[in-house]
């Protein structure tokens, strides 16, 4: 944060500081917009989930649905505005979506949802094609709509639908039309995504300034792959509140997606809208509801989102992530990674080989490497392959080995009043108990146990838990074991096999 020239607190960034304090919230549209996406229809139940979720996770406003668009639909916003009136949503407005036509109201005002948002085509190819009237027609319209809604007594949003490509004096109309039937949001939607940056903060700049009696919300579709940037010109413009979706679903391309803006709203102007530990499982639930798959590459929460590959990208970021990240995955609840195949340098390799717990010579390692680099047609070596090439090279067995036998962990609870060191004598003595500990914490005893089948296993167990003195007692099975290296009297390493 940096001080402006009169004394306001600016916020920096790429571009800034800003002429003023920048203020915004986020208005999620997943259950309206989002089921508005081609193969996307959530069950009332998923809704309710998602609906919470959201409000946890901080959005200012939840657009629930057309109330009036099917049964399932009005039965999710009555739901999900029952959750708000019980406490189970505790901060979130709940907004109803209508048409301006009086029947759309009505059902969306007896559900009574905390503010009711009324679309309408102000572009001239919306008026003349779509809504076959007038700009005066249209004017009458939404001014009689919109004070329709007011006399339910609900909080009301104009929606100026392609404003983007509407004649700027024509929508300044409708939005003072809409302010004075008692609007006090509008919000303004580059329905087919033709906006620029520029031109999008500009345009907010100038409706702030010639019609500052209502807050502009930013609807902004991702046509030309600008949602993200068009909703951040606008906030730099005066919008106080973005619209989104979780994945950035709805129709055609989409809009904005929760998740990138959050976090460029973070990374650019210092502003936490939500908490972003918490998008990336958001994501991922909206993605299994959706049914709509999250590609590799998307920003956030793709699944290469964190990933490096190149071998210098790798380098430089195990030096410091900073070379090759705009910000910390941990922001989002994510961990870094990389990839190993011909892409992949020295220090990546050695990296991975250390964190597979393997340490080898340098001959060794430009050995691997080159090795590595030899099997082009692999998209990546995963970890047992590289593991492999390592045994090759060194001669050393390094991968884990199932064992032959089973083998389990025991925990024992003792009775209370009872000296634990008989009991653990007694233990000891059953065969098929290799090792007893006394130990701290919830548990008394941990045994390490040895059999040739489940059958004999259980014998085992069976007999541990009838030994006087043992409570309660807990197996885990041994699924492998990681061949332990050591350094022999030259410092030289050796694997134990
Ligand atoms: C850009 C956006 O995403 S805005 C949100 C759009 N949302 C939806 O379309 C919700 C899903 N829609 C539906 O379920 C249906 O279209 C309904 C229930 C809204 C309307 O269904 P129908 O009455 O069968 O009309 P249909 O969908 O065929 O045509 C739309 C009608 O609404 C009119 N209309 C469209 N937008 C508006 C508006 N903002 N205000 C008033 N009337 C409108 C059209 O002119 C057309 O009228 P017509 O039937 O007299 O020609
Ligand atoms: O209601 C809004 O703000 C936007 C409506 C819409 O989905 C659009 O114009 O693309
Ligand atoms: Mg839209």
């Amino acid at each position: 944060m940096s001080e402006c020239s009169n004394g306001v607190t600016c916020l920096g960034g790429v571009g800034g500081p800003w002429p003023r304090r920048l203020r915004v919230g986020l208005l999620d549209s997943t259950l309206r917009e989002g089921e508005q996406t081609p193969g996307v229809s959530f069950t009332v139940e998923q809704k309710l989930e998602i609906a919470r979720l959201l409000d946890e996770i901080g959005v200012s406003m939840i657009e629930a649905g057309h109330p009036n668009v099917a049964p399932d639909v009005y039965e999710a916003v009555k739901r999900i505005i029952g959750m708000k009136r019980e406490g189970v949503i505790r901060r979130a407005e709940i907004v109803a979506h209508s048409r301006a036509v009086k029947k759309d109201i009505e059902v969306a005002a007896e559900l009574e949802p905390d503010r009711i948002a009324i679309f309408y085509g102000v572009s001239d190819v919306h008026l003349k094609y779509k809504h076959k009237v007038t700009r005066e027609e249209a004017l009458s319209i939404i001014g009689e709509m919109i004070e329709y809604a007011r006399q339910h007594g609900v909080r009301v949003r104009f929606t100026a639908e392609d404003a983007t490509r509407a004649d700027y004096s024509f929508l300044l109309e409708a939005v003072r039309t809409a302010r004075e039937a008692g609007a006090d949001r509008v919000s303004i939607a580059d329905t087919v995504g033709i906006a620029t940056p520029y031109a999008i903060r500009r345009l907010f700049e100038r409706l702030t300034q010639d019609e500052p009696g209502v807050e502009y919300d930013i609807h902004a579709h991702n046509d030309l792959g600008m949602a993200v940037a068009n909703s951040l010109a606008a906030v730099e413009g005066g919008a106080t509140i973005i619209h989104v979706t979780v994945n950035g679903l709805g129709e055609r391309s989409g809009i904005a997606p929760l998740e990138q803006v959050a976090v460029a709203l973070k990374r650019h102007y210092g502003i936490d809208v939500v908490d972003l530990r918490r998008v990336t499982r958001l994501s991922r639930l909206v993605e299994r509801y959706s049914g709509i798959p999250v590609p590799p590459t998307a920003p956030v929460v793709g699944e290469n989102a964190f990933v490096h590959k190149a071998g210098v990208h790798v380098a430089g970021v195990l030096a410091n992530p900073e070379t090759y990240e705009p910000y910390p995955p941990e922001w989002v609840g994510r961990s870094r990674d990389y990839t190993i195949d011909k892409y992949t340098g020295r220090r990546a390799l050695q990296a991975r080989l250390e964190r597979l717990g393997v340490r080898v010579s340098e001959e060794e390692l430009v050995e691997i490497l080159r090795r590595v680099k030899q099997r082009s047609g692999a998209r990546w070596l995963r970890d047992e392959d590289l593991l492999e090439i390592a045994e090759e090279v060194t001669g050393r067995a390094l991968r884990p080995r199932p064992p032959e036998e089973i083998e389990a962990l025991v925990t024992v609870k003792c009775e209370a009043n009872i000296y634990t060191t008989t009991v653990a004598r007694r233990l000891s003595i059953i065969p098929g108990v290799e090792e007893v500990a006394e130990v701290t914490g919830e548990n008394d005893i941990l045994l390490r146990v040895r059999a040739k089948n489940p059958v004999e296993l259980n014998q085992v167990v069976e007999a541990i838990r009838s030994t006087r003195g043992v409570r309660e007692t807990y197996t885990m099975l041994v699924l492998r074991r990681i061949p332990m290296e050591h350094h022999d009297n030259n410092g030289r390493l050796s694997a134990s096999s």
